[in-house]
Order: structure tokens, then C-alpha cells, then sequence
């Protein structure tokens, strides 16, 4: 079966090199519609460069990232964000001053091209804006956990919080696909937990998502599917628990250990 025809995210041949490294090596990848499908790999593997790639943050050396069925090799990340792919990053950084209200209320303004806080100076419809973004962002952090600290400057957050807050942004922009990098990273046990389940209901809500993770655990439970990355291609891919216990997968993670 050709698997990428039904793809809502589809790389085909992806190539990156850096001076002559090659990152990603003719990297192939198809996320289905609803997936959460998994991306792990030793360190080194490949796997935020292909992140990168199909984000819209960095050109591939070679090959085609197709969104939605639309070719999207070109286009920025902005763009990209636009048709509905929303990307997280291992460390995120929000403004560490601003509220935690205001941070996702940055995720609208993206939305839209326009300021949510220069269209309160103006009349009629662009305040019926502001008014559904600013309901919307409130609901959005409440799901997100985050209610009681939506007047918080964003520094007072812990490393979890902070990954809730970076989703809360990216849900101001309606995304059907994420891209979520290491989601579990610096996070506490507890907070975990709740960021998983959070993850599994943005899944049942129909967004397909494609995550970076190095906590098996967590990849175990969220992940039907996972790919293996090694040295910039593939190395297997299938069922989390069968594909940890193949020779080569193993090979390819005690190299990484030695
Ligand atoms: N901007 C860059 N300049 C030079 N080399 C780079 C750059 N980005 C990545 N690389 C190299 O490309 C290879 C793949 O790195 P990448 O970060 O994509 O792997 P990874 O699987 O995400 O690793 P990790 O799990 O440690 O985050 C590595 O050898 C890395 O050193």
C-alpha cells in the first residue's frame, strides 16, 4: 500500500547535511490522519533536523514535504503554521515577562497577521476579535492546566508548565497536526502525567500528531506506531514494544551508550 497517499503529513526522500555531515540521509516518513505516531532514535539520530525540515524552519538538501496533499517544501514555517502544522521545541521560550494569558494571546496574533493588542485600539469587528481571542485563549489554558496561573508572568513556570503554555500557543492556531518535540523533557513525574493526558486528548480530538521522545515509557503508552532513526534514515518501524527489541534497534542505542 502506498502510504503516503492518505498522509495529512508526508515526507518523501528528505536529505540535510551540515559541512558535509550528513543529518538526515533520504529520510521517507507518512503521518495518517489521527495518528500519534512516535520518532525516536539515538542521539545524533536525525530527528530534530527532520523536525526542522518539516516545520518550515530549515530547507531540505533534497526532497518533498507534503501537507494536506499541498506541497509544502518551500514555504516558511509561518505559512506552513497557517495550513494548520504547529511545531513544538525541546526548550520553549516564552517571554518571560509577559502573563501567561498574554504569551498564548502572541499564538492569535500569528493567527491572524495582526496584533490582538493593536486591534484594541480600533473599532467593531477587530474588538469582537480580541473579545473570541481572549475567550478562546482562557479556555485554551484552562484545558491546558494552566488556569490558575493565566495572570503569572510566564518566568514563575516550571519546565512542564512552560511546555503547556508553548501547546496553549499553538492551539491558538487551530492546528491538525503537531509536531511536539521531547514533550516530556525537564518535566516532573507528576506533571507528566497530565501533559500525556493532554496529549491523548488533543489526539481524540481528531489532531494528528507526530513526537520526538526519548522516555520510552511515555512513547510506549501514546504511540501505536513508532519510526527508528539512526544516522539520518530509518531503521525500523512498527509497534513500540516489538520495534525496542529488535537487533538492530538495540545495536544502534548501546552504540550510542558506548
Ligand atoms: N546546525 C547544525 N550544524 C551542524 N551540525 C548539525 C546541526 N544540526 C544538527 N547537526 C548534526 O546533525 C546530526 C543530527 O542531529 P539532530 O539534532 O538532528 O539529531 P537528534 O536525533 O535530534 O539528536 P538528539 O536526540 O540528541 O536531539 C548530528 O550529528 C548533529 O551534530
Amino acid at each position: 500500500m502506498d502510504q503516503t497517499r492518505e498522509a495529512v503529513l508526508a515526507a518523501h526522500g528528505l536529505s540535510r547535511s551540515f559541512q558535509g555531515v550528513r543529518a538526515v540521509d533520504n529520510m521517507s516518513l507518512s503521518l495518517h490522519p489521527g495518528e500519534l505516531l512516535g520518532l525516536i532514535g539515538p542521539n545524533g539520530a536525525g530527528k530534530t533536523t527532520m523536525f526542522n525540515m518539516l516545520a518550515g524552519a530549515l530547507p531540505p538538501s533534497s526532497g518533498r514535504i507534503e501537507l494536506a496533499g499541498h506541497d509544502v517544501t518551500r514555504e516558511g514555517a509561518e505559512k506552513r503554521l497557517g495550513r494548520g502544522l504547529g511545531r513544538s521545541f525541546q526548550i520553549p521560550r516564552p517571554f518571560p515577562e509577559m502573563t501567561v494569558l498574554e504569551n498564548v494571546l502572541c499564538g492569535a496574533q500569528r493567527q491572524s497577521g495582526e496584533s490582538v493588542w493593536g486591534a484594541a485600539f480600533r473599532l467593531g469587528a477587530a474588538r469582537r476579535d480580541e473579545a473570541r481571542a481572549l475567550e478562546k485563549a482562557r479556555q485554551i489554558i484552562e484545558f491546558l492546566l494552566l488556569g490558575h496561573l493565566v495572570d503569572q508572568p510566564a518566568r514563575v513556570l516550571s519546565g512542564g508548565q512552560r511546555k503547556l503554555l508553548e501547546l496553549a500557543r499553538l492551539l491558538m492556531a487551530d492546528p491538525k497536526v503537531l509536531l511536539l518535540d521531547e514533550p516530556a523533557a525537564g518535566v516532573n513525574p507528576s506533571l507528566l502525567e497530565e501533559i500525556m493526558g493532554r496529549i491523548v486528548a488533543l489526539n481524540a480530538q481528531g489532531v494528528s500528531i507526530l513526537l520526538i521522545e526519548h522516555n520510552m515509557d511515555m512513547v510506549a503508552r501514546l504511540c501505536s506506531r513508532v519510526v527508528v532513526m539512526a544516522q539520518g534514515a530509518e531503521l525500523a518501524q512498527g509497534a513500540p514494544d516489538a520495534v525496542i527489541r529488535e537487533p538492530q534497534v538495540i545495536r544502534a542505542y548501546l552504540g550510542d551508550a558506548a
